[in-house]
């Protein structure tokens, strides 16, 4: 796969605070590249420099081919954007509003027609699109914002926390749509993010806090590194499991008669359900969650 976004050294202060301290990333094309981070670590300032935004004080980055800086009328034209706050006029309705929207790119009156139908479609606005925008359910407004940054069929769609403040149906029924937009048409998506269950859906996950990039990978790798899973094993005998588990080095904690043994990977179970033979009880092995890897490198909560 080819790198469709390349960033190298991005830096980006207001006064004395350095928001963004030289960061380096890239994203593949057509793949759901997932920033998380808890708030102020400088995600949205990094998407702002991305997509022409704002001018970054240093360092390089290259979208779709074109050069940041250098060439961020190509950067716009192959982009879209779904910002924090929505752009669309809420007097107007969503047809009104994509079409005003579809005139910046100069299409034929039939073009501009076929664009907003096709935007219309993809966000699946249809059920809405003569309604005004400020008469809208935060979900339905969210669809209609996709709608808009679809008009002119951009390679890559930035979305800035898509599902922030919506119900958790909604939720799912927005990122349903984003999960379309990647694997039916191929689009490269780069979403923030502060749901769990959503990056870990990611096809690669940065982790940034305080301007600097903590950590990268798929789910599973950060999970295999910052996560660790938990062995629960319930003994017949629990002098003789703990005499094994002494015997082995291994760490465990027990709560409520329960020998909790963590894992680096979960395999590493298999040789310790295998020594305790028929000493055992009961068994569970629990996952490290994505909650797991962020506490661990941010050592916060993510904010929900
Ligand atoms: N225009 C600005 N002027 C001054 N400070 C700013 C400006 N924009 C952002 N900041 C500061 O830069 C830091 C990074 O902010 P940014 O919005 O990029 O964080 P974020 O990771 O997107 O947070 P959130 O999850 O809350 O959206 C914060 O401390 C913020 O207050």
């Amino acid at each position: 796969m080819s790198k469709i976004i390349e960033v190298s050294g991005l830096q980006k202060s207001f006064g004395e605070l350095r928001a963004v301290q030289g960061v380096d990333f890239y994203v593949e094309e057509g793949s759901l590249f997932a920033f998380l981070g808890p708030n102020g670590a400088g995600k949205s300032t990094t998407i702002d420099m991305l997509t022409t935004q704002l001018k970054p004080d240093a360092g390089e980055a290259t979208i779709s081919g074109y050069k940041l800086g250098r060439e961020d009328d190509g950067i716009r034209s192959s982009i879209g954007i779904v910002f924090q706050d929505s752009l669309l006029d809420p007097l107007l309705t969503v047809k009104e509003n994509l079409f005003v929207r579809g005139s910046f790119y100069n299409l034929s009156r039939s073009e501009l027609k076929a664009a907003v139908a096709r935007a219309a479609a993809t966000a699946d606005v249809g059920d809405f699109l003569n309604r005004p925008y400020g008469k809208l359910s935060g979900g339905q407004r969210r669809r209609a914002d996709i709608a808009r940054a679809l008009i002119h069929t951009p390679k890559v769609l930035f979305l800035d926390e898509p599902t922030t403040g919506l119900d958790p149906q909604t939720r799912k029924n927005v990122w349903t749509t984003i999960r379309q937009l990647q694997k039916e048409q191929g689009m490269t998506i780069f979403l923030t993010t502060h749901y769990m269950e959503e990056a870990a859906q990611a096809d690669y996950i940065i982790i940034m806090d305080h301007g600097k990039v903590l950590a990268g990978g798929t789910p599973y790798e950060l999970k295999e590194r910052y996560a660790t899973d938990l062995l629960k094993l319930m003994p017949h005998n629990a002098e003789e499991l703990q005499a094994y588990l002494q015997s082995k080095a291994l760490d465990y904690m027990i709560v409520s008669g329960v020998y909790h043994i963590p894992l680096k990977q979960t395999a590493h179970a298999l040789p310790i359900v295998e020594g305790c033979g028929a000493n055992i009880a009961g068994i569970e092995i629990v996952s490290g969650t994505m909650d797991d890897v962020f506490l661990n490198l941010t050592g916060t909560e993510v904010r929900s």
